[in-house]
């Protein structure tokens, strides 16, 4: 009880409660309280971590401040690449060039996948969101290892197929306590993170009557959450679209090419785009292409978001557009105001895209000096091998320097054009596309670490040979067109000449100020996993062969490495937990390439991997990649090879590669299955057992007759192949 002593004080109460009576008192009031709740909190027990409570706690504090809030520390990894710039850059330093010899396993959780596992880890204070294949989300509580939950979007597996490149998801946004995932079969689906249940769920697909698939992660940019689609081989019309983050609804869309001209079009955008497109080409019938597949990126202070847009559909641009033009905007990066998703600038990467040159690939944000002065860049190495800096506020290109060999052009002028080399677009004559469409760059994200100024980037090499399609016709599935039987749409022959250049995977360190290399490290193998990189000075990436090695920033010296059980495609992410730094890797050999071919006979299932200094755990045991004999004395007629070769092309060798020859991926190579099963392939062809894991049904699209031809194929190839008896 207060006693009112003097007169001075209580005329002290009374002008108290006077203050208190107004508006300004009772806010004072207020933030006493607030004040004392957060003492009371702190000195009350905080829910014990990995509780519903916590999770409910540190999953709704995230959101745009917070995720630049955390850019000062990187102490959590809550956006896909770890900023908005999306560096890849921790500040963490814990694990460093001097200790990180001693780092070792905590724990492994099992993502149980067979199929591409491509996504990057997020965490806030030990509570993480991965994807696997099929996109799968899985919680997992860093602290012990163990699932929080997990949901399954439900994809029906029978539409695997309807995507190019594997069943694959590219990971999770999180915000303000919900976590969005991408599914494969176009739905954007918003879950509470605290439970893994489904808040809301939109069909993002405009037209069912092309493939569109989802395989990248969703961005949340001032509350809308920002989606694309795949689809460009299989003659799709690539857009974007956001929705509100909390309710779902529609907040815009923007198309990347132009429809069909005789209906209005959407955009000021799209009426210029138009005019850089031959109608000729009916490119509306065949979609035209320019999926946003992959990176979305965004800059809060511009609120700007950027888009990375796919190739052309179909590829060979004498048939998509017959008089030539840029066909805008395929394979180019353009940014769109973040609030109305209007077009503000675009800058094409390759012009008139005609080799699947895609320009989705992850983009980098960054500040740096270019002759002494400070300029905002975007970083980009897309498929076409040239390392490119645009200066972000506006588009206008600084540099563009090859990364790799190539031969489709010679450079870049200083207008930001590419200088062609005329052969790479020859009509009729067949080439190496060097690179060729699996790029010089795909997918996986490179980091950029501003201590040393230099990009690591996953490069490579997959040849393959490109002769323009005769008589090629949107969905005609001529036999011997590339997937013709399951949708693809490419005009071009694929290896009819066998590609004389060679494979290559190799993880480049690049000067993006001089556009120069600084060191570089061999793999046996294309294909390896995205990078990271820390103010430890250290790079981690994981291989196709199967190992996660980390290496010197400065000098590309490697200095440790670990077994991963299966080869590695995504990206790692780090992060601080009860002042410790952990290092966590999602691993799953998957991906276009890893479909049908492989670089280690370590066939585990898709897992996370999360190392610290000093961990203990035990590796899990390795499984063996099962293959049967090359596959013999099935009976063929000979004069079956040849037709048989062409059906074997358009319906079987996206995912099976070459029998014999491939060693199959995270799908069989059909020259090591047995000879039963190829003597009895009718059986898996039609309505087979198979198609529940994404196999198409060929019923209506070959006859028994096909099948016969095909087996005579599988077989006489094997036989090609085998070597001799001694
Ligand atoms: O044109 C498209 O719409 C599209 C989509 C995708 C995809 O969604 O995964 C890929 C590609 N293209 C592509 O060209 C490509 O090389 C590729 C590799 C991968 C992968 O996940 O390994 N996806 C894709
Ligand atoms: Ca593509």
């Amino acid at each position: 009880m207060i006693r009112l002593a003097s007169p001075t004080a209580r005329r002290e109460f009374s002008r108290t409660a006077e203050t208190q009576r107004s508006p300004l008192g009772f806010l004072m009031i207020a933030s006493t309280i607030a004040t004392l709740a957060v003492v009371s909190a702190a000195s009350a027990q905080s829910p014990p971590k990995g509780s519903p409570e916590h999770i409910k706690a540190v999953t709704s504090a995230v959101d745009q401040n917070s995720i630049k809030a955390n850019a000062a520390t990187s102490n959590d990894w809550p956006t896909i690449g770890l900023d908005y710039g999306e560096t890849r850059f921790s500040k963490l330093n814990q694990i460093n060039t001097d200790n990180v010899k001693n780092l070792g396993l905590m724990w492994t959780y099992n993502l149980e996948s067979s199929r591409g596992v491509e996504a990057t880890p997020l965490v806030v204070d030990g509570i993480m969101y991965v994807t696997a294949s099929w996109s799968v989300v899985h919680a997992i509580d860093v602290r012990t290892g163990k699932r929080i939950w997990s949901f399954d979007p439900e994809v029906s597996r029978s539409i695997g197929y309807k995507g190019c490149c594997d069943v694959v998801n590219r990971g999770v946004a999180l915000h303000k306590g919900k976590v969005f995932v991408g599914a494969y079969d176009g739905r954007l689906i918003a879950l509470d993170a605290v439970t893994g249940k489904k808040v809301w769920e939109k069909d993002t697909l405009i037209d069912k009557e092309h493939s569109y698939t989802i395989t990248g992660a969703p961005r949340v940019v001032n509350g809308k959450v920002v989606i694309g689609n795949g689809g460009a081989e299989y003659g799709a019309r690539g857009y974007v679209t956001a929705y509100d983050a909390e309710t779902g609804n529609q907040a815009w869309r923007w198309f990347v090419v132009p429809g069909d001209p005789s209906k209005p079009y959407e955009d000021e955008s799209m009426e210029a785009a138009a005019k850089t497109w031959d109608p000729a080409g009916k490119y509306w019938v065949n979609g035209g292409g320019g999926t946003a597949w992959d990176t979305i990126t965004f800059d809060p202070d511009l609120n700007l978001v950027y888009i990375g847009t796919g190739n052309g559909s179909p590829w060979n641009r004498h048939l998509r557009s017959p008089a030539g033009g840029d066909n805008l905007y395929l394979a180019s990066i353009v940014a769109l105001n973040a609030d109305t998703g209007k077009y503000v600038w675009h800058y094409q990467e390759t012009p008139g895209d005609h080799w699947d040159y895609t320009s989705t690939q992850p983009m980098i944000l960054a500040d740096i000096n270019i002759d002494g002065a400070p300029r905002k860049v975007i970083l980009h190495a897309p498929k076409n091998g040239f390392f490119f800096v645009i200066d972000r506020t506006n588009g206008k290109f600084i540099s563009a320097k090859n990364f790799v060999d190539v031969n489709w052009a010679t450079g870049y002028d200083a207008n930001g054009r590419p200088i062609e080399v005329a052969a790479a677009r020859d009509p009729e004559k067949g080439m190496d596309a060097i690179p060729g469409p699996y790029g010089a760059h795909n997918w996986h994200p490179m980091s950029f670490n501003p201590m040393t100024g230099l990009v690591y980037l996953p490069a490579q090499g997959v040849p393959l040979n490109l002769t323009p399609q005769k008589g090629w016709k949107h969905n005609a599935n001529q036999p011997g067109e590339f997937g013709g039987n399951t949708g693809w749409n490419t005009g071009f022959v694929l290896n009819a000449t066998p590609p004389q250049n060679l494979p290559f995977g190799r993880l480049i360190a690049w000067d993006p100020v001089k556009q120069k290399e600084a060191w570089k490290q061999e793999y046996v193998a294309p294909w390896n996993g995205g990078t990271l990189t820390t103010a430890g000075n250290l790079v981690f990436q994981g291989t196709a062969d199967g190992r996660f090695i980390a290496y010197n920033a400065t000098t590309g010296d490697k200095l440790w490495e670990s077994p991963t059980g299966t080869g590695v495609v995504a990206a790692a992410s780090t992060y601080m937990l009860d002042g410790k730094q952990y290092v966590s890797i999602a691993v799953g050999w998957g991906g276009v390439f890893g479909i049908a071919a492989r670089a280690t006979e370590a066939d585990n299932p898709g897992t996370v991997y999360t190392f610290a200094i000093d961990g203990k755990a035990p590796l899990p045991p390795i499984t063996k990649y099962q293959m049967e004999n090359l596959v013999e004395g099935v009976k063929y007629d000979p004069a079956d090879v040849g037709p048989g070769t062409l059906l074997y092309v358009s319906s079987c060798v996206t995912c099976h590669g070459v029998p014999g020859v491939d060693k199959g991926g995270n799908v069989r190579n059909l020259g090591y299955v047995g000879a039963e099963t190829i003597a009895n392939l009718k059986n898996f062809v039609f309505k087979g057992p198979h198609v529940d894991k994404g196999m198409p049904d060929f019923t209506g699209k070959l006859s028994d007759d096909d099948v016969v031809k095909i087996i005579a194929f599988i077989q006489g190839t094997a036989d090609a192949v085998r070597p001799p008896k001694k």
